[in-house]
C-alpha cells in the first residue's frame, strides 16, 4: 500500500478516502474564500532553483540544531488540534512518528490526548523535543495549568498563537454543522466529550479564548510562569517581528494558521523575506503554511527561515495509516529535501542561500534574488 504514495499530494488523496466529509473539510479547508490557503502553496511555485554543478555531494548533512538537540532535517510538525479524528491514536501516533524520524512536534491545546501522554509516547520511541501551543485564554488559572503541565512534561517552548483572538470564518464548519465526534475530549482544556457536544465549535472557542489578548498582557505573564522559551506563532509583518524582539521572545513562526484564520493575508513564503530582514539575526524565524515538498523546505531556507513546520501533511499521514502514515510523510519530505540539496550542490544547511533561487518573471528571463 505504502509504495503507491510518492508525494504529499498522493497522501492527501489517499487520506480523503478514510475521512468523513465533515472531518476532511475541517482538516483541509481554509477561511472564507480560501485565497490564503491556495496562495500558501502557489507562492512557492514562482521560485526556481539555480543548481551549482560538479560539486561533491556524496556526503550531505541535512541536520540542524533546535532546542539544543540535533534534528534530522529542518522540518517539524506544527500543532494541530483534534488528531484523533484522523486516527484513534491521534497525537500519540504523530509523536511516535516524529521521534522515529528525528524531528520535533508541536502539541495543540486542542489535542485529544494530554501533553503527558503525547510526550511519553514519543520519548518511548526515541529522542524528541515537543513544544506546547497555547491560546490566550479568559481563564488564566487554567492557562497557567496548561503551561505548568507542558513544562513538567518536558516541553521546550510555548508557541503562543497570536493570530486567533477569534476563530476564522470557516464556511465548511457551518455548512457541515461540524462537531468533533462523540468520545473525543480536549484534556488540556479539561473538557470532556459531553461538555464539548453541548456547544457549537465557534461558541466553544469564543467562550474559552481571550479576544482582549495583547503583547503587554501575555508575554510578561508567560515569563513569570515559565522558564520555557516563548515563541509567537502567527506573525506576518516586520513590525510584529520587531515587537516580539522588544518583548524578549525567543522566536517567531511566520504563519497564517494554514489559511484558516484571516483570509487574504499573504502567503507565508511571501511574508518571510521582510521578516527575516527586520530580525537581523536577533530572533529565530521559522515558517509554516503550504509546505508540501522538500523543494519547498529548501526555498524557505534559501529565503532565510531556519526551520519549516507542516500541519495538514501530518493529518493526512495519520488518516492514511496512523503512525506509519506520518512516518511516510516525513520520509517523503526528507528524501526530497536531501535530493534537492544534492542536485543544487549544497552539502550542508549553511550552503543554502538565496544564491540558489531565482524568481519567475512573466515578462522576461528569470530574475536573480
Ligand atoms: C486541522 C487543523 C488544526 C489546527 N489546529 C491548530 C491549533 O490548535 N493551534 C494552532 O496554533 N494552529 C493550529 N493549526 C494551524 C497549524 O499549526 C499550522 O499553522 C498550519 O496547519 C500550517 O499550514 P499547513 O497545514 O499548510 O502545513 C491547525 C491546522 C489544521 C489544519
Ligand atoms: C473548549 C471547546 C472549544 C472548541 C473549539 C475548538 C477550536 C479548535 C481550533 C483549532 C485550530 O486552531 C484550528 O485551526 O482549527
Amino acid at each position: 500500500m505504502a509504495n503507491k504514495i510518492l508525494s504529499i499530494a498522493d497522501l492527501e488523496e489517499a487520506a480523503s478516502h478514510s475521512l468523513s466529509v465533515s472531518a476532511r473539510d475541517f482538516f483541509n479547508s481554509g477561511a472564507t474564500n480560501q485565497v490564503t490557503l491556495y496562495d500558501n502553496y502557489a507562492a512557492y511555485r514562482k521560485y526556481r532553483l539555480l543548481p551549482r554543478v560538479l560539486r561533491d555531494v556524496s556526503l550531505v548533512d541535512t541536520g540542524i540544531s533546535l532546542f539544543d538537540r540535533d534534528i534530522e532535517f529542518p522540518l517539524c510538525v506544527s500543532p494541530a488540534g483534534m488528531q484523533a479524528m484522523a486516527h484513534p491514536e491521534g497525537e500519540m501516533a504523530t509523536s511516535r512518528a516524529c521521534a522515529k524520524m528525528g524531528v520535533n512536534m508541536g502539541v495543540s491545546s486542542y489535542a485529544n490526548h494530554s501533553v503527558e501522554e503525547i510526550t511519553v509516547a514519543g520519548k518511548e520511541v526515541g529522542p524528541i523535543n515537543h513544544v506546547m501551543q497555547l491560546y490566550a485564554m479568559n481563564d488564566k488559572a487554567k492557562q497557567e495549568r496548561i503551561v505548568r503541565r507542558a513544562e513538567a512534561a518536558g516541553c521546550k517552548a510555548i508557541f503562543l498563537t497570536a493570530d486567533s483572538p477569534v476563530l476564522g470564518v470557516r464556511w465548511n464548519e457551518w455548512r457541515n454543522g461540524f462537531m468533533p465526534p462523540v468520545g473525543l475530549g480536549y484534556p488540556m482544556y479539561e473538557r470532556t466529550s459531553t461538555e464539548i457536544q453541548q456547544q457549537s465549535h465557534d461558541d466553544g472557542f469564543s467562550s474559552t479564548n481571550s479576544d482582549s489578548h495583547s503583547w503587554a498582557t501575555e508575554i510578561p505573564w508567560l515569563r513569570r510562569v515559565t522558564k520555557m522559551e516563548i515563541w509567537i506563532k502567527g506573525v506576518l509583518t516586520p513590525e510584529d517581528v520587531e515587537t516580539a524582539i522588544e518583548y524578549g521572545c525567543d522566536g517567531v513562526i511566520i504563519s497564517n494558521h494554514g489559511g484558516r484564520q484571516l483570509d487574504e493575508t499573504p502567503a507565508t513564503i511571501d511574508a518571510l523575506p521582510a521578516c527575516v530582514k527586520a530580525a537581523r539575526g536577533r530572533i529565530k524565524i521559522h515558517i509554516d503554511g503550504g509546505i508540501r515538498s522538500g523543494v519547498d523546505i529548501f526555498k524557505a531556507l534559501a529565503l532565510g527561515a531556519e526551520c519549516c513546520w507542516v500541519g495538514r501533511p501530518a493529518l493526512w499521514g495519520l488518516a492514511y495509516d496512523g503512525q506509519q502514515g506520518v512516518e511516510l510523510m516525513l520520509r517523503i519530505l526528507f528524501d526530497d529535501f536531501k535530493r534537492c540539496m544534492q542536485l543544487t550542490g549544497c552539502r550542508s544547511i549553511s550552503d543554502i542561500s538565496s544564491a540558489s533561487l531565482a524568481i519567475v518573471n512573466a515578462y522576461g528571463p528569470l530574475a536573480r534574488l
